[in-house]
């Protein structure tokens, strides 16, 4: 039996002087599940069965003539002659949107009533048909449009004719089957005029998140309507257009003008009147600004209360702690939420549930495991996959293993082969934040044929796992897309790989991902680090990164955690980046330019400069009796690694066990061959540094002289 899941957005309506015009839909929804067993008769009144979590679970009626959510679907379907639900309707309502906190939670149970009529009585309404059944209801447009379309909306009622406006005006109670009416009262009722409202979809700067600071108590929109007065003067009602105006552009703008938006949203229509029903309302909305709270943009009440909405691109924390602080001297106790901007609006999706007999047999689908998603993202990522083909292997997917044929490799006598394994550790949780996945696949493969490459082999296979709670195809084979790209940059064939639906390990959204590569080295030649060779006065050349790779970074997000920074905002070092952006740079893949000058033989021993850093990496291709001494002035410091060093107050010693500041590899390279080394390095695009040289180890294995120019500015 299929279910219908509807999903409505709450909405932020006004945000300060839009009153009745502006809504902003938000990423907390109100989820109706929706199923008819098509059976004879019900015993439910009006063949409805409701049930309920959510906030206020308790007080919410679960009778379908009494509850708005059924209610408004009654009133579409009586509307188009259908006296009651189909036998049997199940609504189970999935509602964390709390209830009169100036949250729309009554917008979004209109537009699901609305809704689900649409779907039961097969009415086929168009949206904007939609939008004009829930104006019968809520007869002030901006939540109800924000729910319905997503997004940031402005919106205005028609002048409609004396016979519409009588029908508009007809108080509540004879639009709905009134509670307490039974099933013949609104039999015929009035029929929403045509095109009631119109809406426009404004920009959103992506930066923009939204603080909501709920107390935890109600105010009834029409109650906090009621002491609005009919009538302002002329100066108030120019106070708030010029706003307004102002204000629907500036919050699309990137990045976002803190000085224009705080004066943009102030309000002279219903905040001022709203504040007997909200304890401290004045104070509280002048108790932040920008000045006081860096990243605060703008402060208002969130439709008509008593929720606040702060407007932010960082210190989230902070600016709701201090609101939360400024009611408990109200004595009033809040909850806070972060919410983003939903662009969705409304969403329809349909599920099929095991009938009742498989209900008992279950499947590995009903566990949370989609064997059907799983095939799918195999056809979506062939075409990825077959771009990796390389001699010895097709680059086809879907055997129990993957091939390589090592003699139409290049390998006529066995050759050794060398494997390596890795992950990305937490960069993903960048992807997650940005929505990104398309490189971290490029830093998998990076982190594995980098490891090989220093060992002088040539990367010809690899294998990646892919582990989530529940496949997205769609961030799956974005993955994979990046997987190929690092493949096709090494030269390996991507022959396999595991996709695994774990429901219950991890968290919804969220991947983890490791890889294994295999190279293989020609017999007789030399398998780097080739201790024998190395000798005191050896120089170490550095390689470029191209910035933090993919290492250390639980200390980044620390870092920028701490600056009360955002992965959407500009990164103070790149400005023409988000921090998520710049951090999401791919890791460099080095291995065309490393096999080209180690096949020459001109390159003794190479270090990858992973997790540990310089310190920790440069000694393990070093034999015990000689030590690495490299001078801090030889390669620029990149921008990115300044910045975390100061953001962090990091030691120069821990800064450089933790990042590879600025040489994503170092190599080992007698005199006479330093000049040959580097030109084919260059040719092959890589920007080359004489860093240092080897001395006789004594106690140290690493030293950097001069770490002192890392302070400078
Ligand atoms: N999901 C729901 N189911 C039933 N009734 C609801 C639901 N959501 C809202 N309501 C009704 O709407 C009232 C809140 O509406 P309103 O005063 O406009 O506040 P809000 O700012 O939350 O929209 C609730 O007290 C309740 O009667
Ligand atoms: N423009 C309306 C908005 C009411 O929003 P709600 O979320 O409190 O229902 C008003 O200010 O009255």
């Amino acid at each position: 039996m299929p279910t219908t899941v509807i999903k409505v957005p709450s909405s932020s309506a006004n945000i300060g002087p839009g009153f009745d015009v502006i809504g902003l839909a938000l990423n907390l929804y109100l989820e109706v599940q929706l199923t008819v067993t098509k059976q004879d008769a019900s015993t439910y009144p009006l063949n409805c069965r409701i049930t309920y979590e959510g906030d206020n679970a308790s007080s919410v009626p679960l009778v379908a003539q009494d509850n708005l959510i059924t209610r408004t679907a009654l009133y579409v379907l009586r509307c188009h002659g259908i006296r009651a639900f189909p036998p049997e309707t199940h609504v189970h309502v999935i509602n964390p949107i709390p209830l009169g906190r100036g949250l729309g939670s009554s917008a979004a149970a209109v537009v699901a009533g609305v809704q689900i009529a649409n779907e039961v009585g097969n009415l086929q309404l168009s949206k904007a048909r939609m939008l004009d059944y829930c104006l019968m209801e809520e007869r002030h447009p901006d939540n109800v449009a924000a729910a319905l379309y997503g997004g940031f909306v402005g919106t205005y009622l028609n002048e409609l004719s004396p016979e519409d406006t009588e029908r508009l005006e007809i108080p509540l109670s004879e639009v709905l089957p009134e509670p307490a009416g039974g099933v013949d009262t609104g039999l015929q009722p009035p029929q929403p005029p045509q095109n009631i409202g119109h809406y426009t979809k404004f920009n959103w700067s992506p930066e923009i998140k939204c603080i909501c600071i709920i107390p935890q108590f109600e105010v009834s929109t029409a109650k906090a309507r009621e002491v609005l007065p009919d009538s302002y003067s002329r100066k108030d009602i120019v106070f708030n257009m010029q706003r307004l105006a102002v204000l629907t552009t500036a919050l699309g703008q990137s990045p976002p003008d803190p000085g224009m938006i705080y004066t943009a949203m102030q309000d002279k229509i219903h905040q001022p009147y709203r504040r007997g029903l909200i304890p401290g309302l004045t104070e509280i909305l002048q108790s932040v600004t920008p000045e006081s709270h860096p990243g605060l943009l703008g402060i208002c009440l969130s439709g008509a209360g008593p929720t606040i909405l702060a407007l932010a691109t960082a210190n989230f924390d902070a600016i709701a702690n201090h609101l939360v602080s400024q009611f408990k001297k109200e004595e009033i106790t809040c909850d806070w939420k972060l919410l983003e901007l939903a662009k969705e609006g409304t969403t329809v999706s349909q599920f099929q549930q095991p009938t009742p007999q498989l209900e008992e047999s279950m499947t590995y689908a009903s566990s949370g495991v989609s064997i059907d998603a799983g095939n799918d993202l195999v056809k979506a990522i062939k075409a990825y996959t077959a771009g990796t083909r390389r001699p010895g292997a097709d680059g086809k997917i879907g055997g129990f293993g993957g091939l390589l044929d090592l003699e139409a490799a290049g390998y006529k006598e066995s050759p050794i082969l060398v494997g390596a394994i890795d992950g990305i550790g937490t960069k993903v949780k960048i992807a997650f934040e940005m929505d990104k996945h398309d490189t971290v696949g490029i830093d998998l493969v990076a982190m594995n044929v980098n490891d090989l490459v220093v060992q002088g082999a040539e990367p010809l296979m690899f294998l990646d796992y892919y582990a989530c709670s529940k496949l997205s195809v769609q961030n799956a084979a974005k993955f994979v897309e990046g997987v190929a790209n690092g493949c096709k940059q090494s030269g390996a064939a991507l022959v396999g790989g595991e996709t695994a639906e774990m429901p219950g390990i991890y968290k919804d959204g969220e991947y983890d991902a490791g890889g294994c590569a295999i190279g293989a080295i020609k017999r007789g030649t030399a398998i780097l680090p080739d201790f024998s060779a190395m000798a005191e006065g050896d120089v170490l050349l550095g390689l470029a990164s191209s910035g933090v790779h993919s290492n250390g970074f639980s200390l980044v997000r620390k870092i920028i955690e701490k600056k009360g920074l955002g992965f959407h905002d500009t990164a103070p070092w790149d400005q023409s980046r988000t921090v998520g952006e710049n951090l999401l740079t791919p890791t460099r893949i080095y291995v065309k330019p490393l096999l080209a000058a180690s096949r020459k033989g001109l390159v003794k021993g190479m270090a990858h400069i992973t997790g540990g850093g310089l310190s920790e990496n440069i000694p393990r291709m070093l034999p015990d009796t000689l030590a690495a001494e490299l001078d801090a002035r030889a390669w620029p410091v990149p921008d990115v690694f300044k910045w975390l060093k100061e953001a962090g107050r990091l030691e120069d010693s821990e800064f450089c066990r933790t990042f590879n500041t600025g040489l994503g590899m170092v190599l080992v390279v007698s005199e006479e061959k330093v000049r040959q080394a580097t030109e084919i390095l260059q040719e092959h695009g890589e920007q080359v540094y004489r860093v240092g040289s080897l001395v006789k180890r004594t106690a140290e294995d690493c030293t950097v002289l001069n770490m002192d120019v890392w302070n400078l500015r």
